[in-house]
């Protein structure tokens, strides 16, 4: 299994969704999401968000990973409204790496 993959194929087929591609809300969940507009799938993270914390909660392993995956399904179809590719994120990640949030918060101008 290839993370990179996975994401890349997922971002495909939420790109083939967005009603300027023709996304059918008939047959499609992403579609329909899309045809509500962004309030419909903001919502979803929040209740996916929250899901997760309950599972988490109950030190409920199978919920934990059932509910991250939705919740991270919701955030893809959320950049994806925005035009903001699953790469994007990686590399803010990757620019991350190696700089202790201790360091970075330290630093910040606002701080
Ligand atoms: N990974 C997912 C995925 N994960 C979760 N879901 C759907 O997200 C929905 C919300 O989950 P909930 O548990 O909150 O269910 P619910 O409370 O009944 O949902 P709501 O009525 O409140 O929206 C469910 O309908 C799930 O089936 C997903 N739907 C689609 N995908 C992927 O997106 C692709 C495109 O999907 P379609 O656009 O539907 O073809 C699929 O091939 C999959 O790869």
């Amino acid at each position: 299994m290839n993370a990179d993959l996975i994401f890349a194929e997922l971002a495909a087929v939420l790109k083939s969704r967005l009603p300027s591609a023709g996304g059918d809300p008939d047959s499609s969940y992403v579609a329909k999401l899309y045809a509500k507009g962004p309030d419909a799938f903001l919502k979803k993270i929040g209740e996916e968000a929250t899901e997760l914390v309950m599972a988490a909660k109950d030190q409920n392993r199978e919920a934990i990973i059932a509910e991250t995956a939705d919740l991270w399904f919701h955030s893809l179809v959320a950049l994806n409204y925005y035009n903001i590719e699953p790469n994007d994120i990686m590399a803010e990640l990757a620019r991350r790496q190696g700089i202790s949030g201790l360091v970075e918060k330290a630093n910040r101008k606002d701080a």
